[in-house]
């Protein structure tokens, strides 16, 4: 059989997709683990391409991105290459993305930590948001419309390794740094060694 220890130790660590509704809690969790564990996580650059629409298209195509999406006539996206930089920095890159997106990375060979934030329920979800007040009504109702299709989904088997209501904010918090302890451990070890 062939060894692939070597390969996949070039690769880095996993990274860890989060997902979830607006409003689920995925940015305060979040900032809860880049405060506890410093210098172990990184991002990807989302960037806007500077190539041409049609170059752009094509690696859209062959399934380069993970995400990409277009914002007032320009092309952008998180690409495969981006998440690779940060593994190779040993960190641990963190994918906030959407069901889309989520889709797209199993078609990768990125092998990620798939872990689903939701809300513990609708009411919930929509206090949050409204107590956020970043939105408009408009705005509230599309991500309430979207916040049910994306917890239906979610329920689907194997779709995620993990996943996590969010009620009491310790522990998820607790939740999410067991799923992701592992990894964690692996790039202390490997930054001591
Ligand atoms: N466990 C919790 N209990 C009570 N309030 C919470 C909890 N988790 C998050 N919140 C609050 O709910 C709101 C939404 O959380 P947050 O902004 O982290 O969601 P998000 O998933 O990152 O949303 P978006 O995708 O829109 O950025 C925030 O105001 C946050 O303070």
């Amino acid at each position: 059989m062939r060894d692939h220890t070597k390969e996949k130790a070039m690769a880095g660590p996993r990274p860890v997709v989060m997902s979830g509704p607006s409003g689920a809690g995925k940015s305060t969790l979040l900032k809860k683990l880049l405060k506890e564990f410093d210098g172990v996580f990184g991002f990807s650059v989302s960037h806007y391409h500077y190539v041409t629409r049609e170059v752009m298209q094509a690696d859209v195509a062959k399934g380069e991105f993970l995400e990409n999406a277009e914002f007032s006539g320009n092309m952008y996206g998180t690409s495969k290459a981006a998440v690779q930089a940060v593994q190779a920095k040993n960190l641990i890159c963190i994918l906030d993305i959407d069901m889309q997106g989520v889709k797209n990375i199993k078609r990768t060979d990125l092998n990620p930590i798939y872990v689903s934030i939701q809300p513990p329920s609708m009411e919930t979800l929509e206090k949050r948001l409204r107590d956020r007040k970043t939105e408009s009504e408009e705005s509230l109702q599309k991500r309430l419309h979207a916040a049910k299709v994306d917890m239906e989904i979610s329920k689907e088997p194997g779709l995620f390794d993990v996943l996590i209501i969010n009620d009491d904010l310790d522990l998820a918090y607790g939740k999410l740094k067991d799923a992701l302890l592992e990894e964690i451990q692996k790039v202390r070890d490997t930054n001591n060694s």
